[in-house]
Formats: structure tokens, C-alpha cells, sequence
């Protein structure tokens, strides 16, 4: 039997599709993100929530003309389903498949590429802003999740908003989860709304009770329904929006069609900025996601009957790693606290979070002020780490730069997800943290070559009284050359295989080669040194360990022996370790020495498994090591 979903094809279809037939039809959305998301993975809990939400706003809007913009863009499965990309779906988040946020290039039904949080107040904004211009009629609406209104942009996109004197509308999604639960004032603040009947009830209570006062009663009880401030705040939910100068609907039931229709049309009148604070349900329709949403928000395939995973793990990873030397260092030393910006799993701060509550800090999707935050701890003595993943720290730059380096403050920074990351593409990759960390005066940048240097990092940056930061991949970790365990000195790298060079001709030494490794690029290293030595070439390895400061002393000593030098990173190729290696060779006036830096380009990195996107660029051990003879036989 064909279902209402068959006959949406493409943009406005929904239109067509009978009110008496909105349930069977939310029904088959849900139905199709299961099934789909349990083969491909993705967000799965977040979009659940979302269906009805979406329903009723495409039902209010026409594509491409309105304008609809997706906070983190997580949440917008429904929006591409109702915007002809469900022959798509098969190929969520894969190589050149459908993305898992909003595009532009994907869709012209997609106003605002996202993926990181709290922008799409702003971006709405500007939206308007542009319309009024121009004097045009599109409708803006913002779709913002409780979790991302936690986010710092966010707050200065209302302040800015209260000042609008046109439409628009932000639908608050509340569903009182982040990844993990909600935290902060905001979101408590959320909380009493979402109970503001009981509000409504005590109104009435007291104007019951003050009307069988004898004598005045009801004359008290005129002037509290009249009054306008106090009791006001007391009974009448969303005051500190009004406050500001926004007006405020709801809270409303997010799955409730009706309630949203009535809602966007009653919002649509106003000539200011409406928030409807819509309530919904994180992993709606789904029990397992409805039990655990936190666990559902991002899961790879799982099996639908039992929504257990169903890939095999492999190894231990370097976020479990992370998450265990914490508990460690968390024990030898009571001054060392964790933060994070929300996100206490995917950072691998849970544990210490549950084994030292008092000393774990989740501020919330705010990660300039998790660095500034960091930043005051440590001037009150403890020795602060901020977990965070590369991408997100690119919020934090002045933060670090201002408020950290300035006074060179020892702050630690857990850089996970450096790199590429994969499915979640350009917005996500870990690509431009080196480029934009190596340049800070007294910041000191490390990379661990496999699991047990990541320990020791992390116990070396306790020990340094210093801005420190450690970047280190998603997924597994490397457990080979576990035989090198060299302790780690400041400043210094670690050499791997040295080539014998005593007693070699010039012309020997002018062809010899210098691998010099950055941290997950350490194991391709190792590869590519054991296939060049066993077609005969002189080959040294050495372990980079510290982008910054470069270890020119080393430099200055392979400079004599060795006259082809590769730097391998995972990280664009401006601003890179390699570039510096450039400079230090011109500075040095060593121009004998031919260098070949290996980078990622200089580009956006798109979606796919890390695996297929490596192959994608030459990333890959056999590409490298073609790159590289290459390199040599034509230099
Ligand atoms: C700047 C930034 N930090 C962290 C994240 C990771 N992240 C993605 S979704 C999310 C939670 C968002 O919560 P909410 O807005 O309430 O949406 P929900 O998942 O509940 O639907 C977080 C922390 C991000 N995308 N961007
Ligand atoms: C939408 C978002 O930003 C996160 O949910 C992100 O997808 C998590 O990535 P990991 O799977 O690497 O934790
Ligand atoms: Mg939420």
C-alpha cells in the first residue's frame, strides 16, 4: 500500500496532503528516519523530535521563497524529506551522498549551512534585515534547540533582536536535553516555563482566596489581576523574553499540529521578533531513543528491534584514553578540575564527571567562555583542562590568545577530533587547529604518536606551568610502536629510526631521507619508512611530538646527514608545522635541502568514512609513499 509520504516529491507537496491525514503522515516520517538512520547512522534522536515541528512550519512556509533557518542543522531530516531529497537517504553522510545538515549547494530550499551551534538567530537576523532593505515579503523563521539557546551567540542575537520592528519568528525547541541533559540558568529558566500552568492556577488560587476576604479582598485581588509588574512575572510565563522587547508564545506542545499551526499564525501578525517555545520530545516514536536520547543523539547502524549497535568495536580510542588518564590525574592531584561545552561524553569527561562531580564543570554550548572560565580557575590555583573538540575550539581564539597566552596561564587543552573527523564533513573536520594555535607566543602545541604517548602528554601537561594544548584524532588509537617510550622532554621529538649515517659519501647524504611525523601521522610514518628501507633508501623517522615549540636543535642536527626532508601532519597545509619547517630551512640558508611538506589542502574537507576520504586525497599510505618517490626522483 503506497503511503501520504509517496506523494511528497518535492517542496510544498505537503500542502496537498489532507489534515485528516498529518498523523498517518508524521507516522511514516518517523517510520522512514528508523529505518533509514539504523543502516547509515546519524542523528537520530533529534530528528524524531522534530517531525510534527516541521510539518507545521512547512505547512506555513513556501520553499524556496521563505526563509528557514536550523540551529546546528542535526534536526532537519524531516525538512529534507519534505524537500524531494528522500531517494537521498541511502547515502546520508557519505562521500558525495546527502549531508546530515542544511546545505546550500544540496538544496535552494536550504537558506543557511550549519553544523556548528547558536548561529541561526543571527543568521535569521541578518535575514531580515536584508528583507526590510530591500522591501520584500519572504518569511524568516529560526528553529534554535534549548541546548544551543545555552550558546553565548545566541544570547547577543536576542539582545539584537528586541530592537526589530518586522517580523520574525524563532521557534524555541525545548526538549530539555543538549547532547547530554541541559544545564544552566536558561535551561531551568525553560524548566518553570514548561510548568507555567501551575502558574496560571496559583493566579487563580489567589484571586479565589483574596475574593473571599471579607471587606477588601476583592478589591486586592482587582488590583493583582491589574497589575502589571510583580505578579505579572509571578503568573504570566516567558517574562524575560517580554522584558527584553520579544514577544513570547507557549509553551505549546511541540507534536501537536493544531497548537503549532495556531501558533505561527498568531505570530505572524507581529511586527517584532515572536518566540514560540515549542515543547518536544528527544527520540519521539522510538522507545530505546526515548530511554536514552543522549546515547541516540549521533549512533552508527543499530538494529531496530533491539537498538543495539550493530558495528564491532575495534580497539580502544583515543577519547577512552583521554577519559581514563583523567580519572589518573584527577586522583594524584586535587587541584586538576575538567571542563567541557557540552559535551561531557563525546570528550570522554563522564567519568571524571561522575567520579568528581565538584571538580567537573559542563558550562554549557559556550566555548568561549569554557577558555576565559579556564582562564579564572587557573588564577585561583587549579590547574583547569578543556576538553573540546577542534572544531568547536575555533570559537575560542581570542579567548585563548587574550584571556590564556597573554598571561600565559597553565591551562591544559584536550583537542579531540583533530583531524578528519568523517561523516559529519566540512563543518566538523579537525583540520585548522594547528594553523591557528602554532602562532601563539607561549602557547606549547603536542601530538601524541599512539595511545601511551597520549598519557604521558597528559601527565607532562599537568606537570607544565603553561598554556598547553594535546591534539589527538577521533576513533581508534594507534597501539604500535609501543616499544618507544622515550620520556618526554620539553621542546624535544623523539627519533624513531635513525639511518645509519656514519662513514656515508656526500652523495649518500644528499639523498637520504627525514620523515618527520606529526602525532596520528606518525604511524603512516612508520609504514612508509619500513617500505622505503626495504627497496634500499636511507631512511630516518623521526616522532615530530611538539608542533610548537619546533625542536630546531634536531633540525639543525639531521640537516647534515640528510638532504630530502617529508613532514607529514593532518592538518591544511597554511599555518602548518611543515610551513614552519620551510621557514626555518630558508632562514637557515640551508637551501641543499629539498622539503616536501604533506598536508591536507588548503580547502574545505567534505563527508565521507575517514577511510574513503583519505583514499580521496592521497592520504593514504600507498598515495604517500608514491607522492614521496616522486618527490625524490623528480627533485
Ligand atoms: C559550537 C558547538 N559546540 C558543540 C556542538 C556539539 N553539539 C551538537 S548538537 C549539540 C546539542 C544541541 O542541543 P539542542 O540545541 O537542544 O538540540 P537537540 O540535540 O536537543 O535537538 C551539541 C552540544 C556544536 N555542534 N557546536
Ligand atoms: C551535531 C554535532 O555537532 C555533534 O552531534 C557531532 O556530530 C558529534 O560528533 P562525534 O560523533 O564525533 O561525537
Ligand atoms: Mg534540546
Amino acid at each position: 500500500m503506497s503511503g501520504i509520504l509517496d506523494l511528497i516529491n518535492e517542496a510544498n507537496d505537503i500542502k496537498k496532503v489532507k489534515p485528516s491525514d498529518y498523523n498517518r503522515l508524521a507516522g511514516e516520517i518517523r517510520e522512514f528516519i528508523i529505518e533509514n538512520i539504523s543502516k547509515t547512522g546519524g542523528h537520530l534522536a533529534s530528528n524524531l523530535g522534530t517531525v510534527e515541528l516541521t510539518m507545521a512550519l512547512h505547512l506555513y512556509l513556501d520553499f524556496p521563497e521563505d526563509k528557514l533557518v536550523w540551529d546546528v542543522g542535526h534536526q532537519a531530516y524531516t525538512h529534507k524529506l519534505l524537500t524531494g531529497r528522500k531517494k537521498d537517504f541511502a547515502s546520508l553522510r557519505t562521500f558525495e551522498g546527502l549531508s546530515g545538515f542544511p546545505k546550500r549547494k544540496e538544496s535552494n530550499c536550504d537558506c543557511f549551512d550549519t553544523g556548528h551551534s547558536s548561529t541561526s538567530l543571527s543568521a535569521a537576523m541578518g535575514l531580515v534585515r536584508a528583507r526590510d532593505l530591500k522591501g520584500t515579503d519572504e518569511k524568516v523563521v529560526a528553529v534554535i534547540g534549548d541546548g544551543a539557546l545555552s550558546g553565548g551567540m545566541a544570547f547577543e542575537a536576542l539582545n539584537n533582536a528586541a530592537e526589530l520592528k518586522s517580523n520574525l519568528i524563532i521557534i524555541l525547541n525545548d526538549n530539555k536535553m543538549s547532547i547530554s541533559e541541559n544545564v544552566g540558568g536558561m535551561a531551568n529558566y525553560l524548566g518553570k516555563l514548561r510548568t507555567g500552568d501551575k502558574y496560571i492556577n496559583l493566579k487563580q488560587i489567589i484571586e479565589k482566596a483574596l475574593n473571599n476576604v471579607p471587606g477588601i479582598g476583592h478589591i486586592i485581588a482587582d488590583k493583582v489581576r491589574k497589575s502589571k509588574d510583580s505578579i505579572k512575572r509571578l503568573v504570566i510565563p516567558g517574562m524575560l523574553f517580554e522584558d527584553m522587547g520579544l514577544t513570547y508564545i507557549g509553551p505549546i506542545d511541540g507534536h501537536n499540529l493544531n497548537e503549532l499551526q495556531m501558533a505561527l499564525a498568531s505570530a505572524s501578525k507581529a511586527k517584532k521578533a515572536v518566540i514560540i517555545h515549542a515543547i518536544t520530545k528527544k527520540g519521539r516514536g522510538y522507545k530505546p531513543a526515548e530511554k536514552n536520547p543522549s546515547y541516540f543523539h549521533g549512533v552508527d547502524a543499530f538494529d531496530v528491534k533491539t537498538g543495539k549497535n550493530s558495528k564491532v568495536k575495534k580497539g580502544i580510542t583515543y577519547t577512552e584514553i583521554f577519559s581514563d588518564t583523567m580519572l589518573e590525574l584527577g586522583e594524584m592531584h586535587k587541584d586538576l578540575v575538567a571542563i567541557t561545552a557540552a559535551m561531557p561524553s563525546g570528550t570522554g569527561l563522564n567519568k571524571f564527571k561522575q567520579k568528581y562531580p565538584e571538580r567537573f564543570f559542563d558550562v554549557g554550548i559556550a566555548e568561549e567562555h569554557a577558555v576565559t572560565f579556564a582562564a579564572g580557575l587557573a588564577l585561583g590555583g587549579m590547574k583547569p583542562v578543556v576538553a573540546v573538540y577542534s572544531t568547536f575550539l575555533q570559537r575560542a581564539y581570542d579567548q585563548i590568545v587574550h584571556d590564556v597566552c597573554l598571561s600565559s596561564l597553565p591551562v591544559i587543552f584536550a583537542i579531540d577530533r583533530a583531524g578528519i573527523v568523517g561523516n559529519d564533513g566540512e563543518t566538523h573536520q579537525g583540520i585548522f587547529d594547528v594553523s591557528f594555535l602554532s602562532h601563539i607566543p607561549s602557547l606549547t602545541l603536542m601530538a601524541p604518536k599512539n595511545a601511551v604517548e597520549l598519557i604521558e602528554m597528559l601527565h607532562f601537561a599537568y606537570a607544565y606551568n603553561g598554556p598547553v594544548a594535546v591534539r589527538y584524532p577521533r576513533g581508534r588509537a594507534y597501539e604500535g610502536l609501543s616499544e618507544f617510550q622515550a620520556p618526554i622532554v620539553y621542546g624535544k621529538s623523539e627519533v624513531i629510526y635513525q639511518s645509519n649515517t656514519a662513514g656515508k659519501k656526500k652523495n649518500t647524504q644528499k639523498n637520504r631521507i627525514l620523515l618527520l611525523a606529526a602525532g596520528s601521522m606518525v604511524e603512516a610514518g612508520a609504514q612508509i619508512h619500513d617500505i622505503l628501507v626495504s627497496e634500499g633508501r636511507e631512511v630516518t623517522l623521526v616522532n615530530i611530538r611538539f608542533i610548537k615549540p619546533m625542536d630546531t636543535a634536531l633540525l639543525k642536527e639531521m640537516a647534515a646527514g640528510h638532504g630530502i626532508w617529508v613532514t607529514l601532519e593532518e592538518n591544511v597545509q597554511r599555518g602548518s608545522y611543515g610551513e614552519g619547517v620551510a621557514s626555518y630551512l630558508f632562514e637557515q640558508n640551508l637551501r641543499d635541502i629539498r622539503l616536501l611538506n604533506i598536508t591536507l589542502p588548503n580547502q574545505f574537507i567534505e563527508q565521507g568514512d575517514v577511510s574513503v576520504l583519505k583514499e580521496k586525497l592521497g592520504f593514504d599510505t600507498a598515495s604517500l609513499t608514491k607522492r614521496i618517490k616522486d618527490f625524490i626522483s623528480h627533485s
